[in-house]
């Protein structure tokens, strides 16, 4: 693997490697495990972040590895250099991967057609298309909770047509034998005739009462062109995770979010914490799956590195 563009481009093998690797740095939190040391990688944020930037600074400090934070402010992008020139002008200094979150769909087609560009790409959010972490570390959370993802029912309910972790788990789901129900507002609904043959797009009351996964999504305003919301109270009641919908859940059933979440909006702010969620502990395997997919770009992942150091051993 040299990059990790989008979940499209991986094999169901592919990610099924990557979250057991994600596994094995889950079991050991906090654990500084020095593959990388001495290497360098770099972050660009060209859109708002928390959790992914954080995490993945934190996941390649884990690893050993020096980090470079790009601030897109105060970078020669303003000058009008283009993102490639930017990453060749990285590479020439040593950094072998780059870390991209950008709003523009396509970037990543882009740049691993660029025959000059030898660092590892990695996605960390792109426009409305893809979140392939932030869908990784939603499958590690599921298959911790549910012992594995072949045939769980998981319900995606919100802002269909504008998120990326959606895009992503349009993809993932479906390769990984779970049955995906989606649902939300008529002005928030994917193009239907694009959806993959298993996805069932369902009411409310049937995504809530019958997943084993309740995934609901935040309205990204920031991607709206025109007025598509009308006021939070009236989505809460129409669309929200309300108190009353979650009391239909099946007991086993848990609550996800990508976040940042709006409480009160999407979902109510007490569920946020509650017994079911786990939107926290998703913030947590976010840093394994990013160690996961780090390692396994730079090094050939833990297996490979375990084998190598087990010869030297020998
Ligand atoms: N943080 C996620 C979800 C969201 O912002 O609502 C994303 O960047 O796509
Ligand atoms: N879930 C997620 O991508 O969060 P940030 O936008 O804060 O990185």
């Amino acid at each position: 693997m040299k990059n990790l563009l989008g979940i499209k481009h991986l094999g169901k093998d592919e990610i099924e490697a990557i979250l057991r690797e994600a596994e094995y740095f889950a079991a050991r939190p906090n654990e500084q495990i020095d593959l990388l040391q001495g290497r360098f990688v770099a972050n660009l944020f060209f859109e708002a972040s928390t959790r992914t930037r954080f995490s993945f600074e934190v996941a390649e400090k884990r690893l050993g590895a020096h980090v470079l934070n790009f601030s897109d402010s105060s970078s020669s992008t303003t000058k009008g250099e283009t993102i490639y020139d930017t990453l060749r002008t990285l590479e020439s200094m040593g950094v072998e991967t780059a870390v991209i979150r950008t709003g523009q769909n396509g970037l990543f087609h882009e740049l691993a057609n660029e025959p000059n560009l030898n660092l590892h790409l990695v996605n960390a959010g792109e426009g409305t298309m893809e979140h392939p972490t932030q869908c990784l570390l939603d499958l590690l959370t599921m298959k911790q909770h549910h012992g594995g993802i072949q045939g769980l029912q998981v319900a995606i309910i919100g802002d269909l047509r504008h998120s990326r972790v959606l895009g992503s788990h349009l993809d993932a789901l479906p390769k990984l034998g779970a049955k995906l129900m989606i649902t939300g507002p008529d002005q928030f609904m994917r193009d239907q005739t694009a959806l993959p043959e298993d996805v069932r797009v369902v009411g409310m009351e049937e995504a809530i009462a019958t997943a084993d996964v309740v995934m609901m999504l935040r309205v990204q305003l920031e991607r709206h062109t025109g007025q598509l919301f009308s006021s939070k109270e009236t989505y809460h009641q129409a669309y929200g995770l309300t108190r009353e919908r979650a009391a239909m859940m099946k007991p086993n059933a848990i609550i996800m979010h990508p976040a940042p979440f709006n409480r009160g909006v999407e979902i109510d702010g007490q569920l946020v914490e509650g017994k079911q969620s786990v939107i926290f502990p998703q913030v947590t395997n976010g840093v394994a799956v990013r160690m996961a997919v780090i390692a396994k770009l730079m090094t050939g992942g833990i297996s490979t590195w375990e084998s190598s150091l087990k010869m030297a051993n020998c």
